[in-house]
């Protein structure tokens, strides 16, 4: 009789490992996120109504890329560790009460078709099943200070991957059973209770993306992967450039903010919110970027409800229309011009806070400056130009 088959697959994880603000199951790869990776190979296996994807909601905008043209079922809340989010997923089905379950990791995107067919074909004799790879380098089991206690024998290890293969309703009571218990896979469970869960052989494709470098190997694979060339599901992208430009005079004062940091001055400036002309000129390269005029259309400063204000919300604005339109900012560089103050003390600062605004990684960032020879309205330190220049990467339409 034919099973019916289902998987949940987890990806509410924020990828700390990974250290990127983006997690890393939306990462491309090949052009499409992670976990797309692995909702296109279980498509393949059955049906989409039977596919779950556990996420984040504070993901939604990158959830909503990786999945952008399925029909898939809406996405499971996931919880505060793996095993939540696991069991979360399973509830899910309750009503499709399926025979078989795959619970698979997102941030292992180079599941193959055989590997889920090995795991499914094994839950014919099993309560569990697993893929697998041996264990090739000799395992030395130390004390705290790293001295070895003695050697492993290998020939009975192996390395844990996923989908690991359950019946549903075996699983789902073991992680009702376990609640609130830490195991760091699904197969513990069932070992609890003394269930007999078997190893598959495992691909090494498969390998979990957990550090930053992952990535790399990854792609590596994916370049000899015939499949790949012939994808439709790519999520392609174009990458859009924006400048921007603003001035804003002195007043008297004793500070200026600038990207977002406070630098002593014997002026502050004056103008629209704080007046900070980095932040500006950066707001109007973002918006222009994706084509969506300037910070002045969005922000009048007429309305005096930006009297004083932190200038930052307006660049969390265009953030969040770029992020809206399933886009990622690839760097930004922004120049201050003046004579005075003396910015090169707090570019770091600035680079730091400019990084912490948009969500990206300080490598990604750049603020420098330059004087204008003491020529022109700078040079007489009447004011402070910025420029700036933006990269940001869209999804083609
Ligand atoms: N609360 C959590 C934690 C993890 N996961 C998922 O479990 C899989 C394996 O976990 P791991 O590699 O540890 O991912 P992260 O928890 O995101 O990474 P880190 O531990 O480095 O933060 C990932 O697909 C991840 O998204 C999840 O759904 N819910
Ligand atoms: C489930 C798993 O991927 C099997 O190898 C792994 O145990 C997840 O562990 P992590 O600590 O969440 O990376």
């Amino acid at each position: 009789m034919t099973k019916k088959i289902a998987v949940v697959i987890v990806a509410a994880g924020s990828g700390n490992r990974f250290g990127d603000p983006i997690p890393k199951q939306y990462h491309l790869l090949g052009g499409k996120p992670l976990l797309r990776h692995c909702i296109d190979s279980f498509i393949r296996h059955m049906p989409i109504e039977l596919i779950r994807v556990v996420y984040n909601p504070d993901h939604q905008d990158w959830y909503n890329t990786a999945v952008s043209g399925m029909s898939l079922p809406n996405p499971v809340v996931g919880g505060a560790t793996r095993q939540q989010s696991v069991l979360n997923g399973l509830k899910s089905l309750e009503s499709e009460n399926p025979d078989y379950v795959l619970i698979h990791d997102a941030a292992r995107p180079g599941i193959s078709d055989d590997v889920i067919t090995r795991v499914v074909a094994a839950l014919a004799n099993h309560h569990g099943a697993i893929p697998t790879l041996p264990v090739l380098d000799t395992i030395k089991q130390t004390d705290n200070n790293g001295v070895i206690d003695r050697t492993v024998s290998r020939e009975q290890l192996h390395r844990a991957q996923t989908p690991q293969g359950f019946r549903y309703e075996t699983i789902l009571d073991a992680h009702r059973q376990f609640e609130g218990r830490e195991f760091t896979d699904d197969a513990a469970l069932l070992e609890q209770l003394h269930l007999d869960v078997v190893c598959v052989e495992g691909a090494v494709t498969n390998d979990k993306i957990t550090r930053r470098d992952d990535i790399g190997r990854a792609r590596d694979w994916l370049k000899n992967d015939p499949e790949t060339k012939e994808d439709t599901n790519m999520i392609r992208e174009e990458f859009r450039t924006g400048t921007g430009f603003d001035v804003h005079r002195f007043a008297p004062g004793d500070h200026c903010i600038l990207c977002g940091v406070n630098v002593p001055h014997s002026a502050r400036l004056d103008g629209h919110s704080d007046a900070d002309v980095g932040l500006h000129t950066l707001t109007d390269a973002l918006l222009g970027a994706i084509g969506a005029g300037d910070i002045g259309q969005h922000f009048p400063p007429s309305d005096m409800k930006w009297k004083g204000a932190a200038s930052d919300q307006f660049v969390h604005h265009a953030v969040n229309l770029i992020r809206e339109r399933g886009g990622r900012i690839v760097n930004v560089d922004i120049t201050l011009i003046c004579e005075r103050p003396k910015i090169g003390p707090h570019t770091s600062a600035m680079r730091a806070k400019v990084a912490e605004i948009l969500g990206i990684d300080v490598e990604r960032v750049n603020v420098k400056a330059t004087t204008t020879e003491r020529l022109g309205f700078t040079g007489r330190a009447e004011g402070i130009a910025a420029q700036a220049a933006v990269s940001v990467a869209l999804p083609m339409t």
